[in-house]
């Protein structure tokens, strides 16, 4: 295990940005809650006075969210799942109304991808990538949508993207498929709107977690240098996003597309594999 991430103890030490108990009374639901970025937004859903409902496929990491968060009295309920599965998110939605009737917000940040060059990505892991991040973010949405419908009610949901507007290489997957969340989350932002939903997408650049564990260290370390502000942002600065454009601070936003992502954006490399010596600088003749 690397440095990258913080743990229970140094994310209990920080202070949310927003007011104690601004998700007072509402029950958020988290997936990906296992670690990183979930097991942030755990911490502060719980400590902003949510009940708290923690997805994922990994059961085990899942309960050690639940100790952890069990510091600030919330109610938790534990659920895995693969969101890929729309049956077993309809059981999911299910066990939320059993336990705590309905969920208000509903926070897809379950995802992840693999680096490849784009030309070598196996059918098996593109259908991997797309299936979790567009599939199962997509099962979410919709269940959380008829739920709410049919409870007569509005409700919130967050989808955690990534930053796509000029391209991801490196990552042709993953960009596909958040791209596609992003455009379903404006268009579902008019559909549902009779509904009382609001849907937007916080897009993180690149994150200090425990999921840059996966990538080459050497690579990941020259990631910091991708953006205006030459950092890797903090699990908390996009917890504290996340549940501003969740909870009521935000009630006039939707379809909307939040980048926390020190400027990634505007300027900064986007390559997640080797740079081919076509883009590098010292190509450039006299
Ligand atoms: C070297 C540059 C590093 C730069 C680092 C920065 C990257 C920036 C990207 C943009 C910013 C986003 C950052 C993040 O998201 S941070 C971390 C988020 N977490 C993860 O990405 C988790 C790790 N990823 C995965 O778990 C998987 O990729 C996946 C999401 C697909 C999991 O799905 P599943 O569990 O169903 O998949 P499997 O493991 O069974 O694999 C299915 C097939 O997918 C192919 N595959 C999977 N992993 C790899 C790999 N590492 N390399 C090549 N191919 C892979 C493969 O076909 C698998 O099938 P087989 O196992 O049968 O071969
Ligand atoms: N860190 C970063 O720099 C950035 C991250 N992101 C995105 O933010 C989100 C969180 O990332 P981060 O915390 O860094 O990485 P992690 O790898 O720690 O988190 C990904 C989470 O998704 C869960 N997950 C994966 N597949 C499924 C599935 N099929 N069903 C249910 N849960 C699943 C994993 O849990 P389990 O394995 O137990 O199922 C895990 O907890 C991801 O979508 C990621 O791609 C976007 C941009 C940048």
């Amino acid at each position: 295990m690397t440095g990258y991430g913080r743990d229970d103890d140094a994310l209990a030490a920080l202070t949310p940005a927003l007011r104690e108990g601004y998700f007072a009374g509402q029950t958020v639901l988290i997936t990906g809650a296992g670690s990183g970025l979930g097991r942030g937004l755990a911490h502060w859903a719980a400590r902003l006075g949510a009940n708290v409902v923690l997805c994922g496929r990994k059961v085990d990491r899942l309960e050690d969210t639940a100790a952890a968060i069990g510091r600030y009295n919330a109610q938790v309920l534990v659920h895995p799942l693969t969101i890929r599965d729309p049956e077993a998110v309809q059981d999911l939605f299910s066990a939320v109304a059993a336990r705590f009737g309905c969920a208000d917000i509903v926070i897809n940040n379950a995802g992840g991808q693999f680096p490849s060059a784009a030309i070598d990505i196996p059918p098996k892991g593109w259908h991997a990538v797309i299936d979790t991040n567009l599939g199962g973010t997509w099962h979410m949405m919709q269940e959380a949508a008829r739920r709410w419908r049919d409870a007569g009610r509005g409700g919130s949901i967050v989808n955690v993207v990534a930053v796509t507007g000029r391209g991801m290489p490196g990552v042709a997957h993953t960009a596909a498929a958040r791209a596609g969340v992003i455009a379903l989350s404006k268009t579902v932002a008019i559909e549902w709107a009779p509904l009382g939903i609001r849907i937007n997408c916080v897009a993180p650049g690149l994150i200090s977690t425990t999921g840059m564990n996966v990538y080459d260290p050497r690579a990941v370390r020259a990631m910091t240098r991708t953006n205006v502000m030459q950092r890797f942002g903090q699990i908390e600065e996009i917890a504290d996003t996340v549940c501003f454009v969740g909870g009521n601070a935000s009630q006039f936003m939707t379809g909307e597309v939040v980048h926390v992502d020190g400027g990634n954006q505007i300027w900064g490399d986007q390559w997640t594999i080797d740079k081919p010596d076509y883009f590098k600088v010292d190509s450039i003749d006299d």
